[in-house]
């Protein structure tokens, strides 16, 4: 039978294609709030027996969470066979230590909740910083999909030379990928983050030959505030870059950045469709469809 795909907000740009790639039969919800704004949910589809998975847009997880356990918990006790998660964006993985006594270690305690309902979780490109891999605070079984392939395929497309730039050591690991499959050049810049929105990014020393491209494409995984992407943007400007872009994975735009970025000069924002309403080029849905076949697989045995 196929499986049921649940989501709270069937707006998401993931939602259809996922139902028509997998296949999976739409999943039906009422989710609605209360005048006090708690949340209503009722499951009008037959769960019982079936493998549910959950699409979810983690990117303002303040107010998603709370609706989302409701659901995958309800689908658990309607008699769902096995319930799984697809956050294409994974939120609360950047407190992953305390920097400062006492600071709650919200990654770790949201991947305790979530561990709690779900049976499975697929993510792409989650900030894996101090964390080497889910594993160490998801106690479910995690599958991490890379972006990069899919940008790589975009930049392809475009045809375009140009300097590809990292504008910290974590980002080498998606512009060292890119520059491998389109044979462009890369560096790497060096990011000192004091502040939510004070960072300094610094370039490596850029060659004549890298400068004659006059067009550079800034690769990051999650775009928030925006503010290390305007430092990169700025030091690409002070070596004579004419033509800026940049690729992201997450478009989260926190507040007004993606208009920030625009008027900062740069040329093109290219985001997957991980995140609702931001005119994605990317499509993810090809990344994810056969790794959900193969949990699906998995929750079965
Ligand atoms: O748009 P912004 O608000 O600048 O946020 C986005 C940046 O933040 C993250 O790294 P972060 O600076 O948290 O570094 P980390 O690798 O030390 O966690 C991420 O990799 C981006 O570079």
């Amino acid at each position: 039978m196929m499986p049921l795909l649940f989501s709270l907000d069937l707006t998401l740009p993931l939602f259809q294609p996922l139902c028509d790639g997998l296949p999976a039969e739409a999943g039906d919800l009422e989710y609605r709030h209360f005048p006090d704004g708690e949340s209503y949910l009722r499951v009008g589809s037959e769960v019982i027996g079936r493998n549910c998975i959950v699409l979810a847009d983690l990117s303002r997880a303040d107010s998603q969470f709370l609706p989302l356990q409701f659901l995958a918990a309800t689908l658990r006790e309607l008699g769902a066979r096995s319930v799984g998660l697809v956050a294409p964006y994974l939120c609360y993985m950047r407190q992953d230590r305390r920097f400062h006594t006492g600071e709650a270690l919200t990654s770790r305690l949201f991947a305790r909740w979530i561990s709690q309902e779900m049976d499975w979780m697929i993510t792409v490109d989650p900030h894996l910083h101090r964390y080497h891999s889910l594993a160490e605070i998801y106690s479910i079984p995690t599958r991490v999909l890379a972006g990069a392939p899919a940008l790589a395929e975009w930049l392809s497309r475009r045809g375009e030379a140009c300097l590809l730039v990292g504008p910290d050591a974590e980002s080498r690991q998606w512009v060292e990928g890119i520059a491998a499959k389109s044979g462009l050049p890369f560096i790497v810049g060096r990011k000192e983050r004091r502040g939510d929105r004070d960072v300094t990014v610094k370039l490596p020393d850029i060659t004549n030959e890298q400068a004659a491209l006059h067009s550079a494409l800034i690769v990051d995984d999650v775009i928030s505030s925006g503010h290390t992407i305007l430092q990169t943007i700025s030091e690409l400007k002070s070596a004579g870059f004419s033509a800026i872009d940049c690729m992201s994975v997450h478009g989260i735009f926190a507040g007004d950045a993606r208009q920030q970025l625009l008027n900062a000069g740069l040329r093109n924002l290219i985001v997957s469709n991980s995140i609702p309403g931001q005119s994605p080029a990317i499509d993810l849905s090809p990344l994810l469809l056969e790794p959900i076949h193969e949990m699906l697989a998995s929750a079965h045995t």
